[in-house]
């Protein structure tokens, strides 16, 4: 997926992206990294094609969009946005219903309907509570619903705004363990949170006031301290990152290797 000089303005006159190029490398775990209002989410949006850019050209693996009906429809059997705010995707009277309208869109029937549904709850620890409505679920509840009913249409590229916001430390790293599991899938997520975009992302791109202002591997751009201030993001680096980078000073971890992105690697390397 790439965006060519992509710029978007909505109708009130607000310039959400500018002359944003770049390109999602296929099969990776992605990163969207930025403040709030840097245009993550806009981006997302025209990659699906609910919108159109004002100037540039937004392309699926190579290919512009031509925004007929077919070929939407097509894009979006191939990708699957999870919404920031689950409000905005639920929609069903029930949890397994909420994953299966969209199998059902997709003219799946019967029994394949009720195995999908099934791997995709389990997948995502809700296939208890698969009756109740989705109302009444817990705000990590509702995240994780919408991911399933995602995730049971297996798309090609997965995209994630804001996935960990809202959930607790033992949810977050369940939901990060399943979704490195998701072999073949290219992830894009959105973040605000430089650890997570450090432990889980294989690429990062960094979005400041609608334009794209760095990109590269999440050691190397999260390790600048001054760049991620001036770009909104504090002067924070990573803390796996930061501890490494001590204890090598200090002379504790043997110099050389590239730096570990989780704590248990950091662990490993202590003792030795
Ligand atoms: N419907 C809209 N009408 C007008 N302006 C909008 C609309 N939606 C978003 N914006 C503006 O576009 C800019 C980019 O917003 P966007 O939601 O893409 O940012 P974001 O990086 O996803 O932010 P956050 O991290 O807060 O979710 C912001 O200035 C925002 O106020």
């Amino acid at each position: 997926m790439e965006a060519v000089k992509v710029s978007f303005t909505y109708p009130d006159g607000t310039e959400a992206l500018r002359e944003v190029t770049l390109g999602i490398p296929e099969g990776k775990r992605v990163a969207l990294i930025g403040p709030n209002g840097s245009g993550k989410t806009t981006l997302f949006f025209l990659w699906l094609g609910l919108f159109r850019p004002s100037a540039g050209e937004v392309r699926f693996w190579g290919k512009g969009l031509s925004y007929r009906r077919g070929e939407l429809e097509e894009l979006r059997r191939k990708v699957g946005l999870v919404f920031q705010d689950p409000e905005d995707q639920l929609l069903a009277p029930t949890v397994w219903e909420e994953v299966a309208w969209g199998l059902w869109a997709r003219g799946y029937e019967g029994q394949l309907v009720e195995e999908k549904v099934r791997t995709a709850l389990q997948a995502v620890e809700l296939f208890d509570q698969r009756h109740k409505p989705p109302h009444l679920l817990s705000y990590g509840q509702k995240k994780r619903l919408c991911l399933a009913a995602v995730l049971a249409l297996e798309p090609e590229v997965l995209l994630l705004d804001e996935p960990t916001a809202g959930l607790d430390p033992g949810q977050t790293k369940r939901l990060l363990h399943f979704l490195s599991g998701l072999k073949g899938c290219t992830i894009v997520f959105s973040t605000q949170d430089v650890d997570l975009a450090y432990s889980f992302a294989e690429h990062l791109f960094v979005l400041w006031r609608g334009r794209l202002v760095a990109e590269g591997r999440p050691a190397e751009v999260l390790a600048q301290a001054d760049f991620m201030e001036e770009v909104g993001l504090g002067s924070d680096r990573p803390v796996v990152l930061r501890l490494y980078q001590v204890l090598k000073e200090k002379g504790k971890i043997s110099p050389g290797g590239s730096p570990p992105t989780r704590w248990e690697e950091l662990v490993a390397l202590l003792e030795g």
